[in-house]
């Protein structure tokens, strides 16, 4: 009986790389004070045993990191592994525990290069599973229920915190402390309940199958670096960013990622330099940055990052230059992903 019921389940890889969700806090009343990756994935799983009823559960440690640390290798290793097991036949989804810092910014990388329709479910936890009223073992049998699902094939790289299923795309870490974190602009694409997803959205712009991006291909990302924009802002920090080789440069901008005056004369330098010039905005519930309005783009060649917002932008900048260095190309490619 035991073995029909094993047969029936999906097979689900829980690729785990750190953050809250392995976090340890010294005692339950620790919510906000703890250290991050501390637990294993074994402990993880085994916290959760009515994993086994939705889905034949294994799981993988890939690293162990707060993910602020993490870099461009460590995505491009994350994602080589996640497009090995998405190529095999006995996995029908996977889930990525995560730490909740750039966890917008993995899953909007995976989403544009993992070449798949199997569902690849990215998870954290805002507060470690010492705590009074973790948020992590529900986020993870979430995470696990929509990855066993044949309804999220296809659509994309997820994130289910908060019973919500958002697009890894659209999804942003919008405040902390608090376990309704992550929010999208645009609303999440559905509900995760007792272990059932109920749908109510599709993504629209172009991912994973429908990507020309693929992490088989790609051998390294280059540098892209983020400069911050405000009041009395000096142009010390984008001359700098250049000078140790960034070949893009993500502009966060204040409003519709409009350029201080004191700024403009050093971007349109960098830019004949051969930087990219990059515009989006870090107003805080959703940018939306339009060619040529506030600058003249078409004058200066520079790009926008239309509703990505700067650590996104940042993602897609760097695929996009493993293909091209063709500003107009760039622009396409921010407008359809
Ligand atoms: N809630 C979290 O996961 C944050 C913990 C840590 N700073 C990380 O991103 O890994």
């Amino acid at each position: 009986k035991e073995a029909e019921t094993q047969q029936k389940l999906a097979n689900v890889v829980i690729l785990a790389t750190g953050g809250t969700i392995a976090g340890a806090g010294a005692s339950a009343a620790n919510s906000a004070t703890y250290q991050a990756a501390k637990v294993g994935i074994e402990q993880l799983i085994a916290g959760v045993p009515e994993l086994s009823q939705l889905a034949n559960v294994r799981g993988e440690q890939v690293m162990q990191i707060a993910s602020e640390s993490i870099t461009n290798d460590n995505l491009l290793q994350l994602g080589r592994r996640v497009a090995e097991l998405a190529d095999s036949k006995d996995v029908d989804g996977i889930v990525i525990t995560h730490g909740t810092d750039t966890l917008e910014e993995t899953a909007y990388f995976l989403n544009l290069v993992e070449k798949t329709d199997k569902p690849i479910i990215v998870v954290g936890s805002m507060r470690p599973g010492t705590a009074m009223s973790a948020d992590g073992m529900l986020n993870l049998y979430n995470a696990v229920a929509v990855a066993s699902s044949k309804e999220a094939r296809g659509k994309g790289v997820l994130v289910t915190m908060n019973d919500e299923i958002q697009s890894g795309r659209d999804v942003s870490k919008m405040i902390n402390i608090k376990t309704e974190a992550f929010k999208s602009a645009w609303g999440p694409l559905g509900m995760v309940v007792e272990g059932k997803s109920y749908w109510f959205r599709m993504p629209a712009k172009r991912h994973t199958m429908d990507s020309e991006f693929d992490i088989k291909t790609i051998e390294s990302l280059p540098n892209v670096e983020i400069a911050y924009s405000y009041g009395n802002v000096s142009d010390t920090a984008y001359k700098a960013l250049a000078q140790s080789g960034a070949k893009a440069i993500i502009h966060a901008g204040t409003g519709n990622g409009s350029v201080s005056s004191r700024v403009v004369p050093a971007l349109q330098g960098l830019r004949k330099d051969g930087v990219q010039i990059i515009r989006s905005s870090h107003v805080n519930a959703g940018g939306f940055v339009l060619r040529n309005a506030e600058q003249p783009d078409d004058k200066y060649d520079w790009v926008v990052a239309h509703d990505l917002n700067p650590q996104k932008a940042r993602i897609l900048a760097m695929v996009a230059l493993t293909k091209t260095n063709d500003s107009k190309e760039l622009q396409r490619m921010f407008w359809e992903y």
